[in-house]
């Protein structure tokens, strides 16, 4: 290779990002929850050297909702499922701290990261949904307060990982030894929010522990990023922000007493591609027009907590919302809101533009290959998330047009060399917090 190399994962999302992308005659209707799409998307992508499949998830629907976000796979259950129709592709799902227990999550992910042999990889997200609360017999905790959990969480996670040192299950039929009490930790984590005693019943895997990868753009989100994440998926608003925000998430994670290289940074992007630039814009008009304003506006008040903007003069100023959106999607709330006042744009601009955004990466195979690498070489990131707004489509016209561009330019390998997650995304195998020190006292487990 004569550059840094290029590495993408594929978001798996039903039909498409689009929110209508479930009409577009490219792929199943029924798409977000059909096994064997899935199943497809993912042998193409490994099959074209993708690193990983995404899957990202929601915990509260309404009649407003999106409908992929209607009728979708729960991401754990989906990626058992592709674990045993792939061999080398990581497999990244969603699961919200602030909706769950520890421990059921470190076992679901430790169970995948066996099954799969070292590809499982957690999307850590806090939840930004109000309504989320309505499911889980509990109130919706605050921004602030969600990250707090958040990152006992992960600590909590993390220490269960490392409840079994590499060696220490024996299983020695002639000794009748199971296993060594040696190499056997328990937490014993009391907190402020979780109180886990451990061990976890699942040995450490191939990679060590599954990936973190975290997804949240706030300062607090950073935070949270640069204490744990091993990747973080964020937005591609434009070259320069995103450089921006790598910077700071490196910064973030070498002020824990890491380095720049142990996160790597994937922005969601949604390429377009024709065989000449006319057919690359033609699929975008279509794609544009799958969508009436009324569904845009829908669309744009999921950020809102669902907020009514049918409300409003379409062609009036963007409404001055106050704090809404603050304790829901921060991060894209405040930067719809920027967006509209910087640039004097009315309701029907930025919902258009939300629910239709024109894709930075809109070309040829080979304008896009070379965005693509201006990108990379400008240190915005590590590499990207395709999420198409077409998924069929999408990653077919990607794999036949884009990768063939980026090999002939020497920053691509269709060959996935590593077994595991961390090997497919350049990170060591995560060795465990008890591997440098002194064997603790035998532990007290009959
Ligand atoms: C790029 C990106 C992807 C996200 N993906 C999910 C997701 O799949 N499921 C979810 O519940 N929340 C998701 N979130 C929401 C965050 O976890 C978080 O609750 C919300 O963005 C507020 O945090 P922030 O202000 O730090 O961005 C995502 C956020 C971002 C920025």
């Amino acid at each position: 290779m004569t550059g840094k190399p290029i590495s993408f994962g594929l978001m798996l999302h039903g039909a498409g990002g689009h929110m209508n992308s479930w009409k577009h005659p490219s792929g199943p209707a029924d798409a977000s929850v059909n096994a064997d799409f899935y199943i497809r998307q993912t042998q193409k992508a490994e099959a074209a050297g993708i690193a990983f499949v995404f899957v990202a998830d929601g915990l509260y629907i309404n009649e407003k909702s999106i409908p992929h976000f209607l009728n979708r796979f729960e991401p754990l259950t989906i990626l058992s499922a592709l674990a045993v129709a792939t061999d080398r592709i990581g497999l990244a799902g969603t699961i919200s701290t602030s909706y769950s227990d520890p421990y059921t999550t470190a076992r679901q992910l430790a169970s995948l990261d066996l099954i799969s042999g070292g590809r499982a990889g957690w999307n850590v997200v806090t939840t930004p949904l109000e309504g989320s609360g309505l499911n889980y017999s509990r109130a919706h905790p605050d921004h602030a307060l969600r990250y707090e959990i958040a990152d006992e969480y992960l600590s909590v996670t993390q220490g269960l990982w490392d409840s079994w040192d590499e060696d220490a299950v024996i299983r020695d039929r002639e000794t009748g030894r199971f296993f060594d009490p040696d190499g056997l930790h328990t937490l014993n984590h009391k907190g402020r929010f979780f109180n886990v005693a451990g061990p976890l019943n699942a040995p450490r895997s191939k990679q060590g522990q599954p990936v973190i990868f975290q997804a949240g753009s706030s300062d607090a989100g950073i935070a949270l990023a640069g204490k744990y994440a091993d990747a973080v998926f964020t937005h591609s608003p434009s070259l320069e922000e995103t450089r921006a925000f790598t910077t700071r998430v490196k910064d973030a994670a070498v002020a824990h007493g890491r380095s720049r290289d142990d996160v790597k940074i994937y922005p969601g992007i949604s390429p377009i591609v024709g065989d000449t630039r006319e057919e690359a814009e033609e699929k975008y008009h279509i794609i544009q027009n799958l969508l009436s304003i009324e569904d845009a506006l829908a669309y744009l008040g999921r950020f809102f907590d669902h907020h009514d903007f049918s409300q409003y003069d379409l062609d009036a100023p963007f409404p001055d919302l106050g704090d809404i959106g603050r304790n829901s999607f921060r991060s894209t709330t405040d930067r719809i809101k920027a967006d509209a006042r910087d640039h004097g744009l009315t309701l029907r601009e930025v919902a258009l533009a939300a629910a239709t955004p024109r894709p930075n990466f809109l070309g040829t195979g080979a304008e896009v290959a070379e965005e693509i690498i201006r990108w990379i070489d400008a240190g915005a990131s590590d590499g990207f998330i395709l999420g198409f707004s077409i998924s069929a489509e999408g990653l077919d016209d990607f794999t036949r047009l884009v990768i063939p561009e980026l090999v002939a330019r020497g920053r691509y390998d269709t060959v996935l060399h590593g077994e595991t997650l961390r090997d497919n995304l350049g990170l060591p195998r995560k060795a465990s917090r008890y591997a440098q020190v002194p064997p603790p006292r035998r532990a007290s487990i009959a």
